[in-house]
């Protein structure tokens, strides 16, 4: 049996994205119990109706599961500081007198992990709560820590010290979601198992690379938190850089966790943002839906972006001269994340007849799950015409191939303590060396910001 405690459980990551994914597990026969802990005060039976109301819209299978297995207990966040206050003592009383009782029923745990979906200033007193609760045994516990890992360096190292004095870094698990997203856990597979890929992944043969991170939805009841963060530090310091690192990274040593780790640090140590080549752009109204200045919580002068496409160099033998592209944003004409790499063209395609495309490949991540490769043939029947085609090998077309929620993936992978898919402290640090600068340049350049109607297709402008 496993103990999954989750901190901030009424939150929206909880409602749209963990529960779910314990859901599932639970009925793919997982045997799981789940503590969930928050700061309203409200009965057991309350929260079970509370999380059957607001997961069945999201949730795919039946809730009855894990309603059976979920259990509540208040916590207030806020005054849990010093060691002699006495809220820590009843948190921490509380929480060890909750797994006694649930031990005698269910047995000891197996492996426990404690999530922290949690705002990022409460990390490092409940990593402290956590441990002075004796509820955290070790070389069995993990601590899963949701983004934004801080709102910039200088904070995030604080954060990462205070974690640290309570969990070794083998047993923190940094969430992205994206490194669980099927088709990125694929990318890895496809460069380096594939030597029709591994071979041309360099300067010689790739002309450019693009990422698209693009969001349909607005900030969704978030106003408060996005008008501080806005699209660098929502989207880029976290999922666009670790997608750019998957693809920019030199081959690891081996295909275990330091080693996997190590590649992507120096990857995107070698990055360097040009922000007076890259564009940022804020949502206006139009007649059916909010502009990014009317939604609560914003600023009404703010000027945080809500899209970004960011001009990357790598300085690295291997991508000298590759401009590396990444486009993210929210209220966009479509949700759609891709990686799209561009090749140069063959040496004797200029004196072919027709028009001789240069090859690419798409790595589409969601919502279609595949990749797509466009190649050039001699036209049917022809003497010498050139057209393209693509083969097109979609996954998620494939009956049968769902793959899993990234929660689901990330979930089963803590449980067995493998950290591959989970960002070390290295890469959090290296992200946010990039987007402060770039957070600070947007701040104090209001006139970079070019304004774009809800909805609309700004692809063709950047
Ligand atoms: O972490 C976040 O990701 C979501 C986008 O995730 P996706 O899996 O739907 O692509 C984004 O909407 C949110 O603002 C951000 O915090």
């Amino acid at each position: 049996m496993d103990y999954i405690w989750i901190f901030g459980v009424t939150g929206d990551l909880s409602r749209r994205k963990l529960l779910p994914a314990l859901a599932k597990l639970l009925q793919d026969g997982r045997e799981l119990v789940i503590v969930g802990i928050s700061r309203k005060q409200v009965r057991q039976s309350v929260f079970r109706a509370y999380v059957e109301k607001t997961c069945e819209s999201v949730c795919e299978v039946s809730l009855n599961g894990l309603l059976d297995r979920l259990f509540y207990v208040q916590m207030d966040f806020d005054h849990l500081e010093e060691p002699e206050d006495p809220a820590v003592i009843s948190a921490e009383k509380s929480l060890a007198d909750i797994k006694a009782e649930l031990e005698e029923i269910y047995g000891a745990p197996s492996r426990s992990l404690f999530i922290l979906a949690t705002m990022p200033e409460h990390f490092g007193r409940l990593a402290r709560t956590i441990r002075g609760s004796d509820i955290a045994e070790e070389g069995t516990a993990a601590i899963l820590i949701e983004k934004p890992f801080g709102y910039d360096l200088a904070s995030a190292v604080e954060y990462n010290e205070r974690i640290s004095r309570y969990f070794d870094e083998s047993a923190i698990f940094r969430i992205d979601h994206y490194l669980g997203k099927a088709m990125l856990r694929n990318l890895f597979s496809l460069r380096f198992s594939n030597a029709i890929f591994d071979a041309v992944w360099c300067k010689d043969y790739i002309e450019e690379v693009n990422l698209y991170a693009l969001e349909t939805l607005g900030i969704e009841g978030r106003g408060g938190y996005y008008d501080k963060a806005g699209a660098l530090r929502d989207m880029v310091q976290s999922h666009m850089l670790q997608m750019a690192a998957l693809v920019a990274m030199d081959a690891p040593e081996d295909l275990g966790t330091e080693a996997v780790r190590r590649s992507k640090i120096q990857s995107l140590r070698q990055m360097k943002l040009n922000l007076e080549e890259s564009q940022f752009g804020q949502y206006t109204g139009s007649e059916s839906e909010n502009g990014f200045l009317d939604e609560e919580g914003v600023a009404p002068d703010s000027g945080t972006e809500t899209f970004a496409s960011l001009m990357l160099e790598i300085d690295a033998p291997r991508w000298q001269g590759v401009p590396f592209k990444l486009v993210t944003g929210k209220k966009l004409s479509e949700k759609k994340t891709v990686i799209e790499i561009k090749m140069k063209a063959a040496k004797l395609a200029d004196q072919m007849d027709g028009v001789v495309t240069p090859n690419s490949i798409e790595i589409n991540v969601q919502p279609e799950e595949g990749v797509r490769i466009r190649f050039n043939v001699l036209a049917p029947s022809s003497e010498a015409e050139i057209v393209e085609r693509e083969l097109d090998y979609c996954q998620s077309c494939l009956i049968g191939e769902k793959s899993p929620e990234a929660y689901e993936k990330l979930l089963i992978d803590a449980l067995k303590g493998d950290l591959t898919l989970f960002a070390s402290w290295g890469e959090i640090e290296a992200a946010w060396e990039l987007v402060d600068p770039a957070v600070a340049y947007v701040r104090a350049h209001p006139e970079r910001l070019l304004r774009y109607e809800a909805g609309r297709d700004v692809l063709g402008r950047v």
